[in-house]
């Protein structure tokens, strides 16, 4: 952009097909040679030529395409300053209610501590600069996410810290020195969830390593060789292999137990023979190493399969983007060591059940996050839009969408963190007795919120939440891709129930 002042007469001059400027917030645009490429058409940068035309530009677009074709900027009106802010990596939303209460200048919060900030400020920047470039590519695309990006996350420790709070993490340099290993607690966990949902774009959001997220842990936490174990977790926290869970099939989804994939003991106990078929895997498409829900005898059987003959991935198209690497996968007389089953033989459902707490939370975390990008771009847009001669803000309508979206973001938060404070009091055996049901109301609660949230974000929107491109973008991906959240980690019908279950399991015989 260059730092020319130009008077309004001259703009003003400057109003023909020849030579065709105007002024937006105070910026002059020289748009001469970009009128045939405008995807608003050549008719209406006609109709504005020589003239202001800040008013007409934000009822239609969003303030980043102007930081994108920033070249046509050819300089500033004299005497005067620009209004609307650019936004810089790292920066946080001004938007009311677009950051949560604890990042809100006026609000205080209990719950985070100085290395809670470093954090979220580190995350931010890494987000802003390296994630989003790449998510949105990736989500346009439909291409998984590339090697450059893995390694540079496995270099800030992010791959570490999306497995939550550990020994894995002790000694590792995270984001620079923002926070210690050892002092990495859930709260710092919901912060790097909750930043990388950031990137928007929900398809690449699964493609980011989240099979990784759900099944290194079990890896981790039931390997029984220790050598093994520690060989895994560097290759796949140093991001050369990727990791992912193989739980569900065509026969079973939410009811994990009624797998029908096979895995028989070969006559000299050495290994296992599995045959097979898997559905919905995240990141399956790309992985290395399968941690697969097995039958052995009658009962569940968890095993982590390498890959190698016999094993085929292929890619399901889902409503969401391809960049989630969503895939079928056919295991045929697939032979495995012994000795890479997880936990003990016949005894996979604990592997399975101890993962889905965090699991489940994380998927809060993300939702809850995103419900609120979406309902500050519901704020910002009512703000800008005007319709019949007034701001969409002005109609009653209108506010009362808002209150209720607000309402739900803000209701989830608080809730998110007050579950997230018990959970770093709690070992994880305590977790899966007295958080398993509160976590399981709490996902549900937010996706059921998320569905209120993109129902009424369409409705603000209009037209154009339902096309891909422009200013609803984020609300058409939205409307689009909540239902992942409603479905995956456990259906809300299932977790609501769990919920109720687990309580009544405790309600004391007193009350009767
Ligand atoms: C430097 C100035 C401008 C640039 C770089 C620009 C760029 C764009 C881009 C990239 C789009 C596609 C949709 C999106 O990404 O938001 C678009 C759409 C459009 N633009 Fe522009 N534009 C400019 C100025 C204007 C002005 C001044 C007007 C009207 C007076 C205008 C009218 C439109 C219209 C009507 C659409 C279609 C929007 C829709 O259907 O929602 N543009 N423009």
């Amino acid at each position: 952009m260059s730092d020319k002042t130009i008077t309004r007469d001259e703009v003003a001059k400057n109003n023909t097909e020849d030579s065709l400027w105007f002024v937006i917030d105070s910026k002059v645009y020289d748009v001469t040679d970009f009128v045939d490429a405008h995807p608003g058409g050549e008719y209406v940068l006609k109709q504005v030529a020589g003239q202001d035309a800040t008013e007409a530009f934000y009822n239609l677009h969003r303030q980043e395409v102007l930081q994108k074709y920033s070249n046509l900027c050819i300089g500033t009106i004299e005497g005067e300053k620009p209004q609307v802010r650019e936004h810089k990596a790292g920066d946080l939303s001004l938007v009311p209610y677009g950051e949560p209460t604890w990042l809100t200048p006026q609000f205080k919060s209990p719950y985070y501590k100085e290395s809670h900030r470093r954090l979220q400020k580190a995350m931010r920047i890494f987000v802003d600069e390296e994630v989003y470039p790449v998510a949105q590519e990736c989500e346009r695309e439909g291409m998984t996410i590339p090697q450059d990006l893995i390694d540079k996350m496995s270099k800030k420790g992010i791959l570490h810290m999306r497995l939550g709070p550990g020994k894995h993490l002790h000694g590792i340099n995270l984001m620079g020195g923002a926070v210690k290993g050892e002092e990495f607690d859930y709260f710092h966990d919901l912060i790097v969830g909750q930043e990388m949902t950031r990137a928007n774009a929900r398809g690449f959001q699964d493609g980011n390593m989240a099979g990784m997220t759900i099944s290194l842990t079990a890896v981790l936490q039931f390997a029984n060789n220790e050598e093994w174990k520690n060989k895994i977790a560097q290759e796949v926290f140093s991001g050369k292999k990727k990791i992912c869970l193989a739980i569900t099939e065509a026969f079973a989804g939410s009811d994990v137990a009624g797998i029908r994939t096979t895995a028989v003991k070969t006559p000299d106990g050495k290994h296992y023979i599995v045959n097979g078929t898997k559905k919905w895997i995240t990141n399956g498409v790309f992985c290395d190493y399968f941690v697969t829900g097995v039958k052995t005898d009658k009962e569940l059987s968890v095993v982590v399969i390498e890959r190698q003959a016999g094993i085929e991935t292929s890619a399901i198209k889902t409503s969401y983007s391809a960049a989630a690497g969503t895939t079928f996968i056919t295991f045929d007389n697939v032979k495995v060591p012994a000795e890479n089953l997880l936990g003990k033989e016949n005894k996979g459902i604990h592997v399975i059940l101890s993962n889905f707490n965090h699991e489940r939370w994380m998927m809060a975390c993300a939702v809850i996050r995103m419900s609120r990008l979406v309902t500050e771009e519901c704020l910002k847009w009512s703000n800008q839009r005007i319709v019949f001669g007034k701001k969409l803000i002005e109609q009653p309508t209108i506010r009362q969408k808002l209150a209720k979206m607000i309402s739900h973001c803000e209701a989830n938060q608080a809730w998110l963190e007050n579950v997230t404070y018990q959970m770093t009091l709690m070992p994880y055996s305590q977790q899966s007795t007295h958080l398993a049901g509160l976590i399981g109301l709490l996902k549900m609660f937010a996706t059921r919120s998320a569905h209120e949230i993109a129902d009424e974000s369409v409705q603000i929107f209009g037209g154009r939440a339902l096309t891909r491109t422009g200013m609803g973008a984020t609300i058409e991906m939205f409307h689009r891709t909540y239902k992942f959240d409603a479905i995956l980690g456990g259906a809300e019908e299932i977790l609501g129930d769990l919920g109720v279950r687990q309580a009544l399991k405790n309600m004391p015989r007193s009350m009767l």
